[in-house]
């Protein structure tokens, strides 16, 4: 590789951990969000806050980083690639872990970001959002041999309770929540003139409306699911966050999920992953001036 050609590998590998700690940055500073962190306070939690949020984003550049070198010097998805990047996923949760103080902030979203930084590393010409989410999947795949056993999450537990799919499951299947809620939502709500803000708000509620979220079934059963997903429902059918009645059952929305101690941190770690392919493309259209 000429010189040239690296300056321009190690430039894509920087963008795309830049992409991916403002995705995490820009998704905790929305607001309102139903019993998530955000700018007016911790909503259904009582060990996080947006300055820890906010460092604990931080702290994850340098793991989105030398993910996206490991995809770029590997070249294709390859069992070899997946234990790479599972090893330098467990390495960043340790930082954010250390950075925290002991709190999981962002262990979804490394686990999602991951793989989608590393899935556009790999094709930087093809980064389409759901060429991009295909290889994530075909990632996520893939056996991880190095795998330390590990006591039982609670994923796991209300997975097997549940029987339902979780973070794991969402990535193998090329992330649904994201390609057919999360992203046509964001787009819908700015072609009909939303501000950003509400397009965004109303992203997180597409995810909301469907999304089996672990986080969410921990802490408040299958009762508080529904409720999410009803109340998420509830918002968009009447206009959006946009809207004055959208706005009521938004406000609704947040004081049942945070009486229920239900926090979607499963959807927000989503709305995290749709802000990076929604900027992912926008760059690629930019740098490579072609409809992705
Ligand atoms: C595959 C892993 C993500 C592990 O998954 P598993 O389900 O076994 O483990 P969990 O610890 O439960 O973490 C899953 C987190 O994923 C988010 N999530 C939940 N539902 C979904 C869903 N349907 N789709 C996508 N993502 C989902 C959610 O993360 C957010 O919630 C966390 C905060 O939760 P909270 O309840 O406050 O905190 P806890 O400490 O859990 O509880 P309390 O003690 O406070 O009550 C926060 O992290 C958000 O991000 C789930 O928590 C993955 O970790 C893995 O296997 N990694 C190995 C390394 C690897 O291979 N990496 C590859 C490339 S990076
Ligand atoms: N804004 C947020 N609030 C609570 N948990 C989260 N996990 C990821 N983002 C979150």
């Amino acid at each position: 590789m000429n010189a040239q050609a690296a300056r321009q590998e190690q430039a894509w590998a920087d963008r795309l951990a830049d992409q991916a700690v403002q995705a995490l940055l820009d998704e905790v500073a929305l607001s309102p969000k139903p019993a998530l962190v955000d700018q007016r306070g911790s909503g259904a939690h009582r060990d996080l806050n947006l300055g820890l949020m906010q460092a604990s984003a931080w702290s994850l550049w340098p793991g989105f980083q030398a993910m996206a070198q490991a995809a770029q010097a590997e070249g294709q998805v390859t069992p070899g690639l997946r234990e790479c990047i599972g090893q330098l996923g467990r390495e960043a949760e340790a930082e954010m872990l250390r950075v925290t103080d002991g709190v999981n902030t962002h262990r979804g979203a490394i686990w999602a970001l991951g793989l989608l930084v590393t899935a556009a590393a790999i094709a930087p010409d093809l980064c389409e959002a759901k060429a991009v989410a295909y290889r994530a999947a075909a990632l996520a795949r893939l056996p991880d041999r190095q795998l330390p056993a590990q006591s039982t999450s609670h994923g796991q537990r209300v997975m097997q309770r549940y029987g339902v799919r979780g973070a794991r499951g969402e990535a193998q299947a090329g992330f649904p929540s994201v390609v057919l809620n999360g992203l046509p939502q964001l787009r819908a709500s700015r072609r009909a003139g939303a501000i950003e803000t509400n397009a965004r708000l109303d992203a997180l509620l597409a995810i909301m409306a469907t999304l089996e979220d672990t986080c969410v079934l921990h802490r408040a059963g299958l009762d508080g699911m529904l409720c999410m997903q009803q109340g998420a429902r509830a918002v968009l059918e009447s206009g959006g966050s946009a809207s004055l009645l959208g706005r009521q059952h938004l406000r609704a929305l947040d004081q049942t999920l945070v009486a229920l101690n239900a926090s979607p941190g499963g959807a927000a770690d989503l709305l995290a992953a749709t802000l990076f392919l929604d900027a992912l493309e926008s760059d690629a259209q930019r740098l490579y001036g072609r409809d992705c």
